[in-house]
């Protein structure tokens, strides 16, 4: 496909999406009906409409119009090409500019518009990130790095980033915690890899581990992993000790793929039903992943940052509370609580947990800590407490 081409497919599959479709099933489908498409084209038309997502604001404004041409011609006009260079009809690329088109294009005007985020949400953004909130959202309208986890029961990092390396990964090792790599080169093949298949490492943000890494984990603890999903932080709390571990979800079929990922890793996991919980309780530990707006991880995600409504977010706050208050009736005497989630804003971090401490008794605050989306990983919030009653 021509670079032109390619534009083209972005715009019809972004106009799906503007008409509700979600990306996914838009890029798949238009890639079901482009079988003259490789795997590079399939690759660039992803980008693009991925870009558009992120910055569908900041574009619509660029290009004059909050349609699938209007975002790659503002998508064109911020990285400085000459739209006339590619929208010229050639190679099956977008037709030429009508003269309209050019005199609509505006820059971004509010803050919100220029970074990105929605009108109603900014204040609460601001409110949360303080002076940092313009490089947050200014992180978001990029692509996220590609994150591992080396598999401590199945490698090291050295070991790790060699075995990689062989099948052309490159990665380095990252900050952020003492078990994740950077991808640098190769990301598409990984999941093709043995280190890949064999459990040696698994796709997950370094963010994500480092949270793990707070958790006061020891050899022998019974821990449950209250809102596991796809098990992600299961796994990665297993790497840490050896545990007895359970897996739990409002949704149990989102824990589907959870017992062969557990396999590939190595660790053994029991998945619990909420009605069994009761019989099983107490726990050393309990974690709550809670369900939230996503908005640390709005690079991956970007069409939560548009869906996301205010009354969304309230509900969301309230599923949050009411997860605190049942998953914190699991916990053993002097056990742990911990509260997780991928979002930057204090109404879904600090907050629930000040309104917890304040409508509850028994529990001290021991770590809170928040990761900054701007620095490498996505933006992450994670909350310690132990319980200091003794006697239930
Ligand atoms: C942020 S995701 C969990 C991600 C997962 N821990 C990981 O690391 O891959 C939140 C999960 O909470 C679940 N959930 C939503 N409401 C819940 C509730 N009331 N009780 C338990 N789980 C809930 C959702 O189904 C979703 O899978």
């Amino acid at each position: 496909m021509t670079p032109g081409a390619r534009l083209q497919a972005a715009i019809e599959i972004l106009d799906q999406i503007l008409d509700g479709d979600a990306a996914e099933k838009a890029l798949t489908g238009w890639a079901r009906r482009s079988r003259f498409a490789g795997s590079k084209d399939r690759a660039a038309v992803r980008d693009h409409v991925f870009t558009s997502l992120r910055c569908l604001r900041s574009h619509a404004a660029l290009g004059g119009a909050s349609t699938g041409r209007g975002l790659i011609l503002g998508a064109l006009r911020e990285a400085g090409i000459d739209p006339d260079t590619l929208f010229n009809g050639v190679g099956y690329g977008p037709t030429e500019l009508s003269d309209d088109e050019g005199l609509i294009a505006r820059e971004p005007t509010s803050p919100a518009e220029r970074h990105d985020i929605p009108e109603w949400l900014w204040p609460h953004f601001e409110a949360s990130l303080g002076e940092a909130a313009e490089a947050a959202a200014g992180s978001l309208r990029h692509r996220a790095p590609v994150h591992l986890r080396v598999n401590a029961r199945r490698s090291n990092i050295e070991q790790a980033i060699e075995d990689l390396k062989e099948e052309g990964v490159t990665c380095s090792a990252h900050p952020a915690s003492e078990m994740a790599l950077e991808v640098k080169e190769g990301a598409r093949r990984i999941r093709n890899c043995d280190a890949y298949q064999t459990g040696v490492v698994e796709l997950q943000d370094a963010a994500s581990q480092a949270v793990v890494e707070i958790l006061p984990l020891t050899n022998g603890m019974r821990v449950l992993d209250y809102c596991a999903g796809g098990g992600g932080k299961s796994l990665a709390m297993a790497a840490r000790a050896s545990l007895s571990l359970f897996a739990h979800d409002k949704a149990p079929q989102r824990m589907e793929d959870l017992p062969l990922r557990a396999d590939r890793a190595g660790v053994d996991l029991t998945v619990l039903t909420t009605d069994t919980l009761d019989q099983t309780e107490p726990f050393d530990l309990v974690l709550c992943d809670a369900p939230c707006s996503g908005s640390g991880s709005w690079r991956r995600s970007p069409e939560g940052k548009w869906r996301l409504s205010s009354e969304q977010l309230a509900e969301l706050q309230d599923v949050q509370g009411e997860i605190l208050d049942k998953a914190s009736q699991l916990v053993a005497p002097n056990g742990v609580l911990a509260y997780v989630t991928c979002s930057v804003l204090d109404g879904e971090n600090t907050h629930q947990i000040q309104q917890f401490m304040e409508r509850s008794t028994g529990w001290k605050l021991e770590t809170e800590q928040a990761w900054p989306v701007q620095e490498g990983t996505d933006g992450f919030y994670a909350a310690v407490l132990t319980r200091t009653i003794t006697d239930c």
